[in-house]
C-alpha cells in the first residue's frame, strides 16, 4: 500500500519536467474540466426552472440562465479541445527526459558484460518507454493519468455536493456502486494487460521473424534458402501464443459483464426513479430533479480512468530502477578518472590475468602474462576460441579480469579510469560497426572527443589504403555509407575493413598510443593487405600495435609473435625464432604455407593440428 502511494507520488514528481507554464496550463484544464459536469447540472436546473417560471411570459427573462448554460457548454468543449494537445506536450517532455536518462545509463556503463545479459536487454526494452504495442505505457502517460485522477476527484466531490443538497442517501446509493463498478472494470482491464504482458516475449519473437522477412540483410538468406513460408509460420505461432490467452480473458469477461451492469443499473435505477417520482408528485421541482439526475450521471463518469496508463508508467520506472542497479559502474570501473600523465606509449602488462565470461564456467584466460612494450608491434595468434578477442576486450576495459591485473606504465588500467584509458587506445574489432554516416564521419568517429580533423582523416585513409575507394564514391568523403540513405552506397566487406582501419589510424593520429587490431585484414586481398601493413609499420609512429590475425604470412613481419593456448601464452618470439624452435607456431606455419602453396585458404583449423 505504502509503495503504491510512493509510486503514485513518483509519477506526479515527473510532471516537473513539463516546465511551469505547461504544467500550470494542464492543471487548470484538468481542474476546470472536473467542474464542468456539476456546473452543467446546476446551469441546466437554473435554465429549466426559469423556463418553467416564464412559460407564459417573455423568454427574454430566461436569457441569463440560458447564457450561463451555453457558457458552461462552450467551456466544456473548449477544455475538451485543448486536453489532448496539452497532455501530449507534457507527456512528450517527461518521456523525452526519461528516455535520455535510460540511454545515458546504458552508454555510461563502462563494461559490456551487463549489456549482454538477456535480463538487462529485457529491462532496457521495458524502461526505454518506446511503446511497440497497446499494452506498453510510458512514464509520461502515467504522470498525466495520475494528474487526471485529481480532475475526476474534483468532479466526484462537486457532483456529490449537488446530490447531498438534494438528499444525503443519494451519496451511498450512487457513489458506492460507482466505486465498485470502477474496481470491477479496473480488475478486468488489468487482467487483459497481464495476459498480454505475460507473453510479451512472444510479441518480441514474432517481431523478430517479421523483421527478418522484410529486412534487406536477412532477406538474402530468407530468399536463397526459401525460408519465407517457414518464417511466416514461426511468426504466426508466436502471435497465437500471444493472443490466445488474451482472447480467453476477453471471452470470460464478456460472459461476466452482467455483474458490472447489475452493479451499475440497480442502484442507479432506484435513485433515478426516486428522484423522478418526487418530481412527478410535485414534491420537488422538475429543475432540481434534472440537476440531480445530471450530477448522478457525472458521478459514474468520475470513476472512469485508465489504470493501465499508471501501471505501465510505473512498470517503466521500476525497470529503469533495476537497470540502474545492474549497470551502476562497479568499484573498479568507477575509479576516479586518473590524470593522463604519460603522453607517449607506455609498457602495457597483463599480470596473471584470469577471466571467465559471466554465466559460463570455462576459464578463457588462465594466468596470462604478457608485456607489450612501447612502440612494439605484437602479433597474437592461436586457434579459434583460444581467447584472442577476449584478451582485447579485457585490454580495452570492456570486461574486468576475474584475477590479476592489466597495467599501463605500472598503473592498473582500472585505476586510470575507463575514459582516460580509452583515449589512449584505438581498437578495431572483428565485428566492427558500420555507421550509417558519411565516409568522413565513419573515419572521424575514431576520436569523437575532438573536432573533426579533415587532414588527419585523409592521412589515416591513405595509410589504410582507402583513398582510391573514397575517390570513386559519388559524393567523395560526404557520401553516406548506407544504401538505405539517400545518395548512399554500400561498400564491400574489404572496403569496410579499410574504413574501420582508417578509423583506428585516425585515433592514433589524434592521440591514441596503443592500436589494437582484431583480424583487420581478413577481408582484404593479398596485395591490399601487404600495402596496409607496410604503411601501418611506417606510420604508427611511437604507438604500440597489438595485431590478431590467422594469416601467419601477415604476422611474420611483427616485432614479436605470441601464441595463445589454454588461456595463456605458450610461445613468444620473432617469426624466425619460433620457426627455428619447431614448436606449435612452427607447426601451424608449416600447415598454412603448405595450404597456401596448394592454392587453398591459408587459415588452419584445430583438427588439422595433431
Ligand atoms: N560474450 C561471450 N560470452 C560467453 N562466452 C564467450 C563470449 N565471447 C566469447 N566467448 C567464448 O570465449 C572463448 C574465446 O573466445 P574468443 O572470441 O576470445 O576466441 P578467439 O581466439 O578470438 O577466436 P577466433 O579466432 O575464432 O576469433 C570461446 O570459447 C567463446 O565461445
Amino acid at each position: 500500500m505504502k509503495s503504491a502511494v510512493r509510486d503514485r507520488l513518483r509519477l506526479l514528481a515527473l510532471l516537473r519536467a513539463a516546465g511551469p507554464v505547461l504544467l500550470a496550463s494542464l492543471c487548470c484544464q484538468i481542474l476546470l474540466a472536473g467542474l464542468v459536469p456539476p456546473a452543467t447540472a446546476v446551469a441546466l436546473a437554473q435554465l429549466l426552472g426559469r423556463v418553467q417560471e416564464v412559460r407564459a411570459g417573455s423568454l427574454a427573462a430566461a436569457a441569463v440562465p440560458l447564457l450561463f448554460f451555453a457558457g458552461v457548454l462552450l467551456l466544456g468543449h473548449g477544455l475538451e479541445a485543448v486536453r489532448d494537445p496539452l497532455a501530449y506536450a507534457v507527456q512528450a517532455r517527461i518521456d523525452g527526459r526519461h528516455r535520455a536518462g535510460v540511454a545515458r545509463l546504458a552508454a555510461t556503463s563502462h563494461t559490456i558484460d551487463a549489456l549482454e545479459r538477456p535480463e538487462v536487454q529485457r529491462l532496457i526494452r521495458l524502461a526505454r518507454a518506446d511503446p511497440e504495442n497497446w499494452t506498453e505505457r510510458t512514464p509520461g502517460a502515467g504522470a498525466v493519468a495520475q494528474l487526471a485522477e485529481f480532475g475526476r476527484a474534483v468532479t466526484l466531490l462537486s457532483s456529490s455536493v449537488v446530490l447531498a443538497a438534494y438528499a444525503w442517501w443519494l451519496i451511498p446509493l450512487l457513489v458506492l456502486p460507482a466505486l465498485l463498478y470502477q474496481q470491477l472494470n479496473r480488475r478486468d482491464s488489468m487482467r487483459w494487460y497481464r495476459a498480454w504482458r505475460g507473453n510479451s516475449g512472444a510479441a518480441l519473437r514474432a517481431g523478430l521473424w517479421y523483421d527478418a522477412i522484410v529486412s534487406p540483410s536477412e532477406g538474402k538468406d530468407i530468399r536463397l534458402f526459401g525460408l519465407g513460408g517457414w518464417a511466416l509460420d514461426r511468426s504466426e505461432e508466436h502471435i497465437h501464443t500471444l493472443y490466445d490467452p488474451v482472447f480467453a480473458v476477453a471471452r470470460h469477461q464478456l460472459r461476466s459483464q452482467w455483474r458490472q451492469l447489475a452493479v451499475l443499473l440497480v442502484p442507479m435505477t432506484v435513485a433515478f426513479l426516486a428522484v423522478s417520482l418526487a418530481a412527478a408528485r410535485g414534491q420537488r421541482s422538475l429543475a432540481v430533479a434534472m440537476a440531480v439526475l445530471s450530477a448522478g450521471a457525472a458521478v459514474y463518469r468520475a470513476f472512469g480512468g485508465e489504470p493501465r496508463d499508471m501501471t505501465g508508467g510505473i512498470a517503466s520506472l521500476h525497470a529503469a530502477d533495476r537497470l540502474r542497479a545492474l549497470l551502476e559502474p562497479s568499484a573498479r570501473t568507477s575509479a576516479p578518472e586518473g590524470t593522463d600523465a604519460a603522453p607517449g606509449a607506455v609498457p602495457v602488462r597483463f599480470e596473471e590475468v584470469g577471466f571467465t565470461y559471466p554465466g559460463t564456467s570455462r576459464q578463457v584466460l588462465d594466468g596470462l602474462d604478457l608485456e607489450i612494450r612501447p612502440g612494439e608491434l605484437v602479433a597474437i595468434v592461436g586457434l579459434n576460441g583460444a581467447g584472442k578477442s577476449t584478451l582485447i576486450k579485457l585490454l580495452s576495459g570492456l570486461y574486468e579480469p576475474d584475477r590479476g591485473r592489466i597495467t599501463a606504465g605500472g598503473v592498473d588500467i582500472a585505476a586510470l579510469g575507463p575514459v582516460a584509458w580509452r583515449r589512449r587506445i584505438a581498437v578495431v574489432f572483428q565485428d566492427f560497426v558500420r555507421y550509417h554516416l558519411s565516409a568522413a564521419e565513419n573515419v572521424a568517429l575514431g576520436n569523437a572527443a575532438v573536432p573533426v580533423d579533415r587532414a588527419a582523416v585523409r592521412e589515416a585513409a591513405r595509410d589504410a589504403g582507402l583513398t582510391k575507394v573514397v575517390e570513386r564514391l559519388p559524393d567523395g568523403w560526404d557520401t553516406p555509407l548506407a544504401r538505405t540513405r539517400t545518395g548512399g552506397v554500400d561498400l564491400s566487406g574489404g572496403q569496410w575493413q579499410q574504413v574501420v582501419l582508417a578509423r583506428a589510424l585516425y585515433a592514433v593520429r589524434t592521440g591514441a598510443r596503443l592500436l589494437v587490431l582484431d583480424e583487420p585484414t581478413a577481408h582484404l586481398d593479398v596485395r591490399t593487405e601487404f600495402e596496409v601493413f607496410e604503411r601501418l609499420a611506417a606510420h604508427k609512429g611511437d604507438a604500440s600495435v597489438v595485431l590478431i590475425s590467422h594469416r601467419l604470412s601477415t604476422v611474420r613481419r611483427a616485432d614479436r609473435i605470441v601464441l595463445l593456448e589454454g588461456g595463456r601464452v605458450v610461445e613468444s618470439g620473432t617469426h624466425e625464432r619460433l620457426v627455428a624452435a619447431g614448436g606449435r607456431y612452427a607447426e601451424m606455419f608449416a600447415i598454412q604455407a603448405d595450404r597456401f602453396n596448394r592454392g587453398y585458404d591459408d587459415r588452419i583449423e584445430e583438427d588439422e593440428l595433431i
